[in-house]
């Protein structure tokens, strides 16, 4: 990689793409060498821009072939786009390993007050009998529950497992579509809501006390200094990495 990384954005039209194109572009470390969105090829683009580092804030059924299009292009990929499923993340790291010094680095938040709240989240679990989260977000998006709430309540029920709790407990026996989704057993409730942006709480409860763990993303600018951090970190981390706290030496 060159002093100067030079940075590729797909999706850059939208809400997303066009907050990170204006951060690449005021960092003076970064060069935007292309914009490139849903009715451009996407594979002569990047085979146009020689990127070092290609950003991917698509929609969920996009963005696995982009990151594959951005790898046979040579680059780091950093990837903010939600729906990475497990055979997801397995076919991309089964392509990895035949790209070796390649990395990928792939946040369901860029946010570092959510990655924060979801390190919180997961190291206080085990402390408590009842976990739930409730992910509050814009009624633009397209898919429910978020990303983040799917990464925080998998973190949680990982650390519930590890401590040996059971399931939370819940005597309902009726209405079970009002008790959100099923997450690896925790339950997740999703609100959207003009006016929001993103924002998640975790509810922790044991008899006679609660813990909230509360973040607010205001505005699409409280993403930028984690998508900038993957950016200059992607390509010293071969591989794939999924979440950015491997990057904040959170872990
Ligand atoms: N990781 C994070 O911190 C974070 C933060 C915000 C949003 N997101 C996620 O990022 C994604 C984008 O969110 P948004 O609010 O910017 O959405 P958006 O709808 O505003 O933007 C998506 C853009 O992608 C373009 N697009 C669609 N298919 C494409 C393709 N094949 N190639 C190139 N471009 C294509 C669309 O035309 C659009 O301009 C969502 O999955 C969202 O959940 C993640
Ligand atoms: O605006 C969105 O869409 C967001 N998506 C991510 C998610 O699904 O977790 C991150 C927050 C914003």
């Amino acid at each position: 990689m060159t002093d100067v990384i030079k940075v590729a954005v797909l999706g850059a039209a939208g809400r997303m793409g066009t907050t990170v194109c204006a951060a690449v572009e005021a960092a003076p470390d970064l060069a935007l060498v292309a914009r490139v969105d849903a009715t451009d090829d996407v594979a002569a683009a990047l085979r146009d821009a020689s990127a070092d580092v290609v950003v991917d804030f698509t929609v969920p059924s996009a963005t696995e072939a982009n990151v594959h299009t951005a790898l046979a292009a040579g680059a780091h990929v950093v990837v903010g786009t939600t729906g990475w499923t497990p055979e997801r993340l397995e076919r991309l790291e089964e392509a990895l390993a035949a790209l070796p010094g390649r990395g990928v680095l792939i946040a369901p938040n860029f946010g570092l007050s959510a990655v924060l709240a979801m390190t919180l989240a997961a190291k206080a679990a085990r402390f408590f009998e009842s976990a739930e989260v409730i992910e509050l977000h814009h009624p633009d998006k397209v898919d429910a529950p978020s990303g983040t709430a799917r990464h925080t309540a998998a973190a949680i029920a990982a650390a519930r497992g590890a401590a040996g709790l059971g399931p939370s407990p819940d005597a309902t026996e009726s209405g079970f579509d009002a008790r959100g989704a099923d997450v690896d057993g925790v339950r997740v409730h999703a609100v959207r809501l003009r006016g929001l942006v993103a924002h998640e709480e975790v509810l922790l409860g044991n008899p006679g006390e609660q813990l909230v763990i509360r973040q607010d993303s205001f505005d699409r600018t409280s993403f930028m200094p984690g998508v900038l951090l993957a950016v200059r970190k992607v390509g010293g981390r071969p591989g794939l990495t999924v979440g950015l706290e491997h990057v904040m030496d959170l872990d």
